[in-house]
């Protein structure tokens, strides 16, 4: 079913640090976009933000899930989860002494999410055929690559509905990054996602997103509404791509 996110005006803050001002955006149903910016212009914030991990100063974000609209603004993570909203977090924070299989169920820990534990879980190796042969090595053990498939299988081990990914290219070798992004299209296509991805990398952000928004220091400087709109903006062609 359907899933859109609607982000209006809203403003975050670390004490005296404005990380976010005025960022409105929206990610409609079966879309994936891509939240384009430079280190430390505020992607992060935003998805902390969705997810409810920060509490924004001003502004709303609103979910609409199978045709019910809720203000996430305020609610704590665990229930923004429940919804149906999963984040793949930058960095990927593994637990790297816990074995694949172990680190997957620990994104089936809310009490939704367990009941459709045997049905996630092989859907989880079906997509990803590599960690159902090391389900038991130690995550720790593996290489990036690897580790960020485990890190999108304990995000749709939750059953979402909209995916978040933060950053899905950071330390990995280019062709890695490359099979990262088919996967989550590959993911999106097969569970119907809608897709917020925050990527510094433009031009893998732009090979499976339908749109773009181009955040810096913490305001929404551009949008553009095709990847080809967005390649032919002078603010991406002079920040992100040199020219
Ligand atoms: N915990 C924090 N305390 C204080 N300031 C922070 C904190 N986290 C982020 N910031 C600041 O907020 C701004 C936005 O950071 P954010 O991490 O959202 O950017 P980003 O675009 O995701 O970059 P990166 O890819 O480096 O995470 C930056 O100026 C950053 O220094």
């Amino acid at each position: 079913m359907a899933a859109s996110l609607l982000i209006e005006d809203v403003d975050a803050s670390y004490g005296a640090v404005r990380a976010l001002d005025g960022v409105s955006l929206t990610v409609a149903a079966g879309e994936t976009v891509a939240l384009l910016g430079t280190n430390g212009n505020g992607k992060t914030t935003l998805m902390r933000c969705i997810l409810g991990l920060l509490r924004p100063t001003r502004g709303r974000i609103v979910a609409t899930i199978d045709g019910v609209s809720t203000d996430l603004t305020g609610m704590p993570a665990e229930a923004i989860v429940d919804l149906g909203i999963a984040l793949v977090p930058e960095g990927r924070r593994l637990f790297p002494r816990l074995s694949v299989e172990e680190n997957l169920l620990l994104g089936a820990y809310r009490r939704t999410a367990r009941a459709a534990i045997p049905r996630n879980l092989e859907f989880c190796y079906d997509a990803f055929p590599r960690l159902k042969e090391r389900r038991t090595q130690s995550v720790g053990s593996m290489s990036g690559g690897e580790q960020q498939m485990v890190a999108l299988g304990r995000a749709v081990m939750c059953a979402p509905k909209i995916l978040l990914v933060d950053e899905p290219s950071v330390g990995l070798a280019p062709i890695l990054v490359a099979r990262t992004v088919e996967k989550i299209a590959e993911l999106k296509e097969k569970l119907g996602l809608t897709v917020l991805m925050a990527e510094q990398n433009f031009h893998q952000a732009i090979r499976i997103a339908d749109r773009g928004y181009v955040l810096v220091h913490g305001r929404v400087e551009f949008r553009g509404d095709s990847p080809a709109a967005l390649g032919d903006s002078d603010l991406v062609r002079k920040f992100y791509l040199g020219l």
